[in-house]
C-alpha cells in the first residue's frame, strides 16, 4: 500500500524521525528544514498556543519558497504542570527535566500545519505519558549520551529512554514527532494524497 500525490510534497523538518514517519506513506517527498528560530514560549498564554505557532511558522516559512507544494511543518513539546520542556541545552537541564518527569505523568503535544498555496490546515495530538521512578544513576548515565539533546523533554520514547516509560495514552507516533496516521487522514481528505493503484481518490 502506497500513496501518491499530484503535488510536490515538502517536509519542513530536519528531524530524522519525522522523515522516517512520513516515509511510511511511500509518497515521494523533499526535505527542506525551516531555518527561523522558534518563538519564545513566554510570549504565549498556553503550551498549545505555542506548539501550534511553531508548527505554523515552520510550514509557512518553507511554503514561501515552495508555492506549488504541499508543505508539512510540525512541532513537539513536553508539558509538565504547565511548564514547557523543550530540547535541553545542557547536561544540567537534561537532568533537571528527567528528575521532574520521574514517577509522573506529563503531556506530549505535537502540532502539525499543512500549507498549500493559500490554504492551510492545522491539527494537534496530545498524548499522556507516565514515567517510572528513575534511579539517579540511570539519569546520570543517560544524560552522558547524545540521546537527550535533540529531543523535547530530554528523552526519546523510541530509544533506550523508552525504558523510562510505564504507560502511554494516545498516539505513539505523535510522541516520536509526527502523528502520521492522523496526518494521512487529513492529507487524503484534502485531496493532497491518494492511494496508488486503487483508482479511488479518497
Ligand atoms: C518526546 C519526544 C520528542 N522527540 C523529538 C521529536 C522532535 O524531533 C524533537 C522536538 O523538537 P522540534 O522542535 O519539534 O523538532 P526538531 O528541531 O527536531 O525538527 P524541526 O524543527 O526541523 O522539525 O523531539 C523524540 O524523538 N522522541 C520523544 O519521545
Amino acid at each position: 500500500m502506497k500513496f501518491k500525490s499530484d503535488f510536490p510534497i515538502v517536509l519542513a523538518s530536519q528531524s530524522p524521525r519525522r522523515q522516517e514517519l512520513l516515509g511510511m506513506l511511500g509518497v515521494d517527498f523533499l526535505v527542506v528544514p525551516s531555518t527561523k528560530d522558534e518563538p519564545d514560549p513566554f510570549q504565549f498564554q498556553t503550551a498549545l498556543g505555542y506548539v501550534l505557532a511553531c508548527a505554523a511558522q515552520k510550514a509557512q516559512e518553507v511554503a514561501q519558497t515552495h508555492k506549488e507544494a504541499v508543505v508539512i511543518g510540525s512541532d513537539t513539546i513536553v508539558v509538565l504542570d504547565g511548564e514547557i520542556l523543550l530540547k535541553p541545552k545542557s547536561k544540567e537541564q537534561a537532568k533537571d527535566y528527567l528528575q521532574k518527569l520521574s514517577g509522573r505523568t506529563h503531556e506530549v503535544i505535537t502540532a502539525v500545519t499543512v500549507v498549500q498555496g493559500d490554504s492551510e490546515l492545522t491539527f494537534h495530538e496530545a498524548v499522556q505519558v507516565t514515567f517510572y521512578e528513575l534511579p539517579e544513576a540511570w539519569i546520570d548515565l543517560y544524560i552522558g549520551t547524545d540521546d537527550p539533546y535533540d529531543k523535547a523533554g530530554a528523552y526519546g520514547i523510541q530509544t533506550v529512554s523508552g525504558l523510562f516509560v510505564k504507560e502511554i495514552q494516545g498516539d505513539y507516533n505523535a510522541v516520536v514527532g509526527l502523528p502520521i496516521a492522523g496526518l494521512t487522514q487529513k492529507l487524503a481528505a484534502a485531496g493532497f494524497i491518494f492511494l496508488e493503484g486503487s483508482g479511488v481518490r479518497c
